[in-house]
């Protein structure tokens, strides 16, 4: 069976054959309708605190690239905002797609941005990642939309690494980063029960998407094109349009920090 992909053979329309729970009742991405979320008071702001000295490589996972973090110690967590207890940070990754008009995962009353960053956090009431990744409450996601706009100087360091990790599989070490600089100024947000938006699209997501994006140059959006979702030796394939589009609601309320 080929693997998974965002290909016409094997992309988010054909997931479902090996991982039926695609169609469950609490699925991601979905479509943010400002209107349709309630705003609720009792819900806090985000509390981030990320130690540039946990990170340690980007890599590109065929589908993505993301940069890893140090997860053994309660350095970099996300606390408050909509969850309980402290999660920690894992990795963060990007979607975009091949033209400027399309590329993020979530969308606001269906407007798609050029790319949506992903920093995932896992809840340390489990003993890892791993066994967090099946919980109901198990990760913590925070969503930020990219816009055209300026160059983004915190984005361009990641992007600088992009030669050594072009094809599939390559790996290299990214020390120093602190991924707070990715964040927007606001951190107002909006947060709803969701899954993985790629397989195993395990249902365990808390979603937190912020309402403000941050900028990236079209420059700079022609870098995240060039990476490939091929291996070396293998036929080059750009690593592009790797987002899953909006799925149903199924009744799920939005909450807003923010009135
Ligand atoms: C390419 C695979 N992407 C996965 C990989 N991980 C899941 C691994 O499950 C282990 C049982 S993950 O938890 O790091 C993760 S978060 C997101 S997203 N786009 O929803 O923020 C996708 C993925
Ligand atoms: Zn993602």
């Amino acid at each position: 069976a080929h693997a998974w992909g965002y290909a016409a053979n094997n992309g988010p329309d054909k997931w479902v054959s090996n991982f039926p729970i695609a169609d469950g009742p609490r699925q991601s991405p979905i479509d943010i309708l400002p209107g349709g979320a309630s705003y609720d008071s009792g819900l806090k702001p985000l509390r981030l605190k990320y130690d540039p000295s946990n990170c340690l490589e980007i890599l590109n996972n065929g589908h993505s690239f993301q940069v890893t973090f140090a997860d053994d110690s309660d350095s970099s967590t996300l606390k408050e905002g909509p969850i309980s207890g402290v999660y920690r940070l894992k990795q963060f990754h990007f979607h975009w797609g091949a033209s400027d008009d399309k590329g993020s995962e979530h969308t606001v009353a269906g407007t798609k941005y050029p790319a949506e960053l992903h920093l995932v956090h896992w809840n340390t009431k489990y003993p890892s990642f791993g066994e967090a990744a099946s919980k109901p409450d198990g990760l913590a996601v925070v969503g930020v939309f990219l816009k055209i706009g300026d160059a983004n100087a915190s984005l361009q360091k990641v992007l600088d690494a992009f030669n050594d990790i072009r094809a599939k599989g390559k790996q290299t070490s990214f020390a120093g980063f602190d991924p707070s600089t990715l964040l927007p100024g606001c951190l107002d947000y909006w947060t709803y029960d969701g899954s993985l938006t790629t397989p195993p699209l395990l249902e365990s997501v808390t979603w937190i998407v912020c309402k403000e994006p941050i900028s990236v140059s079209c420059e700079q959006m022609a870098k995240f094109r060039s990476l490939l979702f091929s291996a070396e030796g293998e036929p080059e394939c750009c690593m592009v349009d790797n987002y899953r589009p909006p799925q149903p609601l199924k009744g799920r309320p939005v909450r807003a920090s923010f009135q």
